[in-house]
Parts: C-alpha cells; sequence; structure tokens
C-alpha cells in the first residue's frame, strides 16, 4: 500500500504535469496566431483605414467612450497591435494618467512604438509584451480596460476573461469590442461577401492572403453577443452587456467588475 506522503506527493506531481500540459498546449495553439500578428503587421493599419472606409476609428472611440476611463486613470489596452487604441486612451486619460498596451507580437508593439514616437500623445503608454492568458499584472490594478479585435482571437476565451477581471480594479469597466454576426440575413450575407471578394483578395495583393482568410472562419466560431455575456459572467463580471454596431457586423461587449 501506498503510504499517505507518497500518495500526496505524486498527486501534486500529477497536477503539476496536467497544468504543464495545459501551458504547452495553449503556447502551441498560439504560436501560428502571434505568427499572423507579426506577419501582418506592416500593413495593418493601412488595411483596417481602407477596409473600413476609417470607420474603424469611430468603433475604437465607442469602446474608448464605453470602457469608462476618466483623466488621470491608469488604463490598459488589451491585445493592443499597433497602439490605436491604447493612444485614444492615452487621449482620455490625460497628462495625469497612465495607460499600458499589452500584446504578445513583437512586431506589432514596434509599431506601436513608432506610432507612439511620431504622435504628440499627451500620457505616459508603456508598451508590455504579454500573453492575455496569463498577464504579468498584479490584481486590481486597473481604472479601466479596453480590447480591440483581440478576444476573437486568443486560444482561451474563459481564461482570457478571468485575467482582465482580475487586474481590474472594483467597479472597473472594460469594453471589448471585435466582429459580430448580424441577425439580419442581409447584412449577414453582405459581411460573408465583403470579407471574403473585398478583403482576401486586397491582402492578397500583398502576399497576405491565408492571414486575412482567418478572419471568417474565425468568427464563424466566435461566441455571439449573449454567450459572451454569459462567459464574462462566469469569468466574474457582475455585469456584461453586448452591443452591436455597425449594422450588427462588430459589437461592442461592456464588462463592469464588482465592488467585491
Ligand atoms: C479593425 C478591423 C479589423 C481588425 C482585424 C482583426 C483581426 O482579427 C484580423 C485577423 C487577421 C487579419 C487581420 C485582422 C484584422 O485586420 C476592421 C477592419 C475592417 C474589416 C476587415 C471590414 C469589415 C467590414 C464589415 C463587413 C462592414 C463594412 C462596413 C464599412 C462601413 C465599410
Ligand atoms: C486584430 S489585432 C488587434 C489590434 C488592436 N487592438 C486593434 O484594435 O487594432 C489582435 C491582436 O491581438 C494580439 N493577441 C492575440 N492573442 C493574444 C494573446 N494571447 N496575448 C496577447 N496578445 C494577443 C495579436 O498579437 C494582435 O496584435
Amino acid at each position: 500500500m501506498t503510504p499517505d506522503c507518497d500518495r500526496k506527493t505524486s498527486l501534486v506531481e500529477n497536477s503539476l504535469s496536467s497544468q504543464q500540459t495545459v501551458e504547452l498546449q495553449n503556447a502551441a495553439q498560439a504560436a501560428p496566431i502571434q505568427a499572423l500578428f507579426d506577419r501582418i503587421a506592416p500593413i495593418y493599419d493601412q488595411l483596417n483605414d481602407w477596409l473600413s472606409l476609417g470607420q474603424h476609428r469611430i468603433w475604437k472611440q465607442m469602446a474608448v467612450k464605453w470602457s469608462n476611463c476618466q483623466p488621470g486613470d491608469t488604463c490598459l489596452d488589451l491585445c493592443c497591435g499597433s497602439g490605436d487604441l491604447a493612444q485614444r486612451l492615452a487621449r482620455q486619460v490625460g497628462p495625469t494618467g497612465r495607460v499600458v498596451g499589452a500584446d504578445f507580437s513583437k512586431a506589432q508593439l514596434a509599431i506601436a512604438q513608432q506610432r507612439l514616437e511620431a504622435s504628440s500623445c499627451p500620457a505616459i503608454i508603456d508598451w508590455v509584451e504579454a500573453d492575455a492568458l496569463n498577464l504579468p499584472f498584479s490584481d486590481a490594478q486597473f481604472d479601466a480596460a479596453t480590447m480591440g479585435y483581440g478576444l476573437r482571437n486568443v486560444t482561451d476565451i474563459p481564461r482570457s476573461l478571468k485575467e482582465l477581471h482580475r487586474v481590474l480594479k472594483p467597479k472597473a469597466k472594460a469594453a471589448i469590442l471585435d466582429f459580430h454576426r448580424p441577425a439580419n440575413q442581409d447584412f449577414q450575407a453582405f459581411q460573408a461577401w465583403y470579407l471574403n471578394t473585398i478583403v482576401v483578395p486586397l491582402a492578397e495583393q500583398f502576399g497576405l492572403r491565408e492571414e486575412y482568410a482567418y478572419l471568417s472562419p474565425s468568427l464563424e466560431k466566435f461566441p455571439i453577443g449573449s454567450e459572451q455575456m454569459y462567459l464574462a459572467r462566469q469569468a466574474g463580471f457582475s455585469e456584461a452587456t453586448h452591443y452591436p454596431i455597425a449594422g450588427g457586423t462588430m459589437g461592442v461587449l461592456v464588462v463592469t467588475k464588482g465592488s467585491d
């Protein structure tokens, strides 16, 4: 018969190794996504402007507003990419505030830093290379957060929501902007047509066909608004509301952390 202490040791070893297995599986799934965003970094901003006819700026500004960030706040822009939303947060928090932009793509962060240097941004922005599933921040650090087009790309949505919840202060809000599937059949058909007939062929001109062809399937498996609200509550948020925008082709999930 195994002595009690031996049994305890082997239980710990087993749980550690299963934890490590999960970490390895996550890393293996995330690597191609990270590489994709590194590859598209040089043309990412230009294509977003062209493909959305500049509308992505309005959608991002809505996310900033719904995050309820205030002058002087410390805010997080999760999956910040080239830093568009982080710069918008910085304008909102002003010279007494601080913004942290976190992303796991080195190439996107390099562009974020170049864009920041070329701008007259009023607040401090720190770019942090980080995994949204394992954030290198202490608990309850941020007054507000945004996440633009990141949630659909993480390999574990519940875990990224839990991490976001952990790093927010009590009563803080986060606004999570992403693609959405319109309820209206005509809009749905238009969105599919636009992605397949306009977006992918244009990206092909830059040698990035496969990278942009990924958009459509990633949207198909992305939870719809009510599912996102459920996942946010499961992650610990006390309130979660999903707002469809741009004819339902995009959406913003607004979440609030309870007051403990
Ligand atoms: C800012 C936008 C997309 C970001 C984005 C997100 C991703 O997950 C990607 C993954 C892989 C490659 C690229 C991306 C990526 O760029 C929005 C850009 C615009 C959309 C591509 C266009 C969507 C248009 C809608 C169907 C409705 C168009 C209405 C508009 C008024 C023209
Ligand atoms: C479509 S881009 C959005 C960039 C920016 N937020 C915007 O709105 O333009 C998605 C970003 O999420 C990042 N990302 C995806 N999964 C991530 C993860 N697990 N941890 C950190 N960043 C991640 C990618 O590197 C990429 O820069």
